[in-house]
């Protein structure tokens, strides 16, 4: 019943990493009940990110814990494998990637693609699947192909393409927070980018369903579900900024473009909408 944040990245003003404040997020985090710290996935905006800046996120995360799953997914291979060998001296509980997205490739090039990352890696790998971010899904059929994935992450509204990856025997987790409830009851647990600034809600969810109170365990997923998607309007990944500073009360910097900050009256607006929500009780 493991819950994994996908970290946001901390920008300033310039746009550069601020690492104390990526360090101060963490510590929360984990204080709050997180179990695993995911680097450079969707939320961490992992797809805008230089070679460098995937490196400089690992290190601050490993500053304050080793249950760090990093993403070293690109579209520049020999990127990928220079991330899979930065991690190699590292201690981690796994390296991660989403398929090469963008391009029209037959699966037996997705299959090397991730055979090459497995032969380089000395951590377990893990197949980041988001069909609705990548344009590929790499189901459980392509994945039993790979033969070396030892766990998944399925951003995927398709919860029984999600349990299928179980037959592989692997850490299976699906990404979207409105499954939260069924991925922590069961599957290895879920993944939740919500969980930057709610993560005791999460926390309390598993309670919930570690007594068998599913019924406040549904309520308070309804209660995520509809936060949740009172950021979608003023762009998720950007909402949470604004969101970790007033519910978690600390600063984790900007968003950098194209994840756009908001202006001012938008997040104040935000900000009121999910107060009014987050105060109800369930
Ligand atoms: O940020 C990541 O790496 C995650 O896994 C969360 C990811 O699944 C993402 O938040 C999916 O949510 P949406 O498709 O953006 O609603």
């Amino acid at each position: 019943m493991e819950i994994i944040v996908p970290i946001l990245t901390p920008f300033n003003e310039k746009g550069e990493i601020d690492g104390e404040k990526v360090k101060t997020h963490v510590e929360n985090l984990l204080r709050k009940g997180v179990d695993i710290i995911f680097v450079n996935g969707t939320t961490g905006v992992g797809p805008a990110l230089s070679k460098d800046e995937k490196r400089k996120m690992l290190d601050y995360v490993l500053d304050v814990t080793n249950k760090v799953i990093f993403q070293v997914g690109s579209l520049n291979m020999k990127e990928v494998l220079e991330l899979v060998n930065y991690a190699n001296e590292k201690d981690l509980i796994a390296v991660a990637s989403y398929p090469p997205f963008y391009f029209s490739i037959p699966k037996d090039f997705i299959v090397k693609y991730f055979k090459e990352i497995c032969k380089a890696s000395k951590h377990p790998v893990y197949l980041y699947n988001y069909p609705g971010a990548t344009g590929k899904d790499v189901d459980v059929n392509l994945a039993k192909e790979i033969d070396c994935i030892k766990g998944v992450k399925d951003t995927n509204p398709d919860f029984a393409h999600t349990i299928r990856y179980k037959e592989l025997g692997i850490k299976t987790y699906n990404g979207l927070e409105n499954l939260a409830i069924a991925s922590l009851s069961i599957l290895d647990g879920t993944v939740v980018g919500a969980g930057n600034y709610m993560p005791e809600l999460f926390s309390q969810l598993r309670e919930y369903i570690k007594a068998g109170d599913m019924r406040k365990a549904l309520d308070l997923q309804l209660k995520i579900d509809e936060i949740d998607g009172t950021t979608i309007p003023y762009g998720k990944i950007s909402s949470m900024y604004y969101l970790v500073k007033e519910l978690q009360g600390y600063d984790v910097g900007v968003p950098r473009p194209p994840m756009y900050p908001l202006e001012e009256n938008k997040a104040k607006e935000l900000v009121e909408k999910v107060r009014k929500i987050w105060n109800k009780s369930e």
